[in-house]
């Protein structure tokens, strides 16, 4: 028990599905009924252990991350998702660790698919070191994506939700000293803005999830747009309470929310006359966010301190490959 072709089918057992699956998990591919007039949107994130969470996390937590940070680029796009493919890739020696391990994912993969009416049409499972990769499916209408290269000079930029918990938990697993189980919950469990990001459609210009920090994901929008810059006031980033009880030394704290990464909140542009628009938008969605600055035409992110002063980043964002 507990093969390969046991596992699949496990998980086959709990997979949703949908009435526009015309061929879900068991051929050599899924069959998709693409609504006339929509757009597909794809992305694909892979998660590995070690690197995208700390050991001992839980088999739940991981599923419901690999599917969120997927969601999560949907959003980013104004994107509905609808359909993904899971491989995963085991190295458990036992049949017992297997299928433990598989069950757990799918109680934190299932109900995160529940929730937002994903369905899992696919995938492939394979033996090797831990790594899960979700390739995710979207619809869009024609022109209502968010694109990175929209971004013009005098945009407000705005954030979701608030920046750095993530980032906070992640240093104070490493300091292996007093932690915030809620700051954690924010690391293992990101909250994809897909309800955000459906009311920002006609009103955002450009946007991008933060997921490697928000002056790297920034950048990429300000890079994508033509080579602008942006002016930011620290003392305006979205903070948690909890994140300002546990780090009260700002200086401390905002290289957390600057570039810490694992937030999974939206960053997007947006003309100042449609503040307002936006605030109704956002409170209609129920999430919160923050004008942080503006986009400028001189290239470069140029931060501010409360008392005026400049400050200078050390890190960007988390880069594979590099030493962040
Ligand atoms: N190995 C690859 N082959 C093709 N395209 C890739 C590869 N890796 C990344 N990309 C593309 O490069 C762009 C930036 O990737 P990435 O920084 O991972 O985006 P995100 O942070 O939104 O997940 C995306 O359009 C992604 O699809
Ligand atoms: C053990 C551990 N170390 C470091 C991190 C921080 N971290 C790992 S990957 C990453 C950036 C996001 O991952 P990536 O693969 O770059 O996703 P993408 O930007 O493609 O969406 C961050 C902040 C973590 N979550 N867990
Ligand atoms: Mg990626
Ligand atoms: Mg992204
Ligand atoms: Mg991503």
């Amino acid at each position: 028990m507990a093969g390969e072709f046991a596992l699949i089918d496990r998980i086959r057992a709990r997979a949703r599905s949908r009435a526009d699956v015309v061929l879900g998990i068991g051929d050599d591919a899924a069959l998709l009924a693409v609504p006339p007039g929509q757009q597909l949107v794809v992305t694909t994130d892979t998660l590995v252990a070690g690197v995208h969470w700390p050991d001992g996390t839980a088999p739940a937590d991981i599923g419901w991350k690999a599917l969120a940070v997927n969601l999560s680029d949907l959003a980013a796009m104004a994107a509905t998702p609808a359909w993904v493919t899971l491989a995963l890739t085991l190295p458990f020696a036992s049949a017992e660790e297997r299928s433990a391990f598989v069950d757990g994912f799918l109680d934190g993969f299932c109900e995160l698919a529940d929730e937002h009416d994903v369905a899992l049409v696919g995938g492939d499972t394979t033996s090797g070191p831990l790594a899960v990769t979700v390739t995710a499916h979207g619809l869009v209408a024609p022109g209502a994506a968010l694109h990175r290269d929209a971004a013009r000079p005098g945009d407000d930029v705005w954030v979701t939700g608030t920046l750095g918990d993530a980032a906070g938990a992640l240093a104070q697993w490493r300091a292996r000293g007093p932690f915030s189980a809620k700051l954690r919950y924010r690391l293992d469990r990101p909250t994809p803005r897909l309800a955000v990001a459906a009311a920002l459609r006609g009103l955002a210009r450009a946007a991008v999830d933060v997921s490697d920090g928000l002056l790297a994901d920034l950048g990429h929008v300000l890079a994508a747009s033509g080579g602008l810059g942006a002016a930011l006031e620290l003392g305006r980033l979205p903070t948690s309470r909890t994140l300002a009880d546990h780090f009260a030394d700002e200086r401390a704290r905002w290289p957390l929310q600057l570039s810490g990464g694992d937030d999974y909140e939206l960053c997007f542009t947006a003309a100042p006359a449609d503040a307002l628009a936006i605030e109704m938008a956002l409170d209609a969605a129920g999430c919160g966010a923050a004008v942080i600055g503006r986009i400028t035409a001189e290239p470069g992110i140029r931060l501010t301190t409360p008392e005026g002063e400049a400050w200078v980043p050390g890190a960007a964002g988390y880069e594979h490959f590099g030493r962040a």
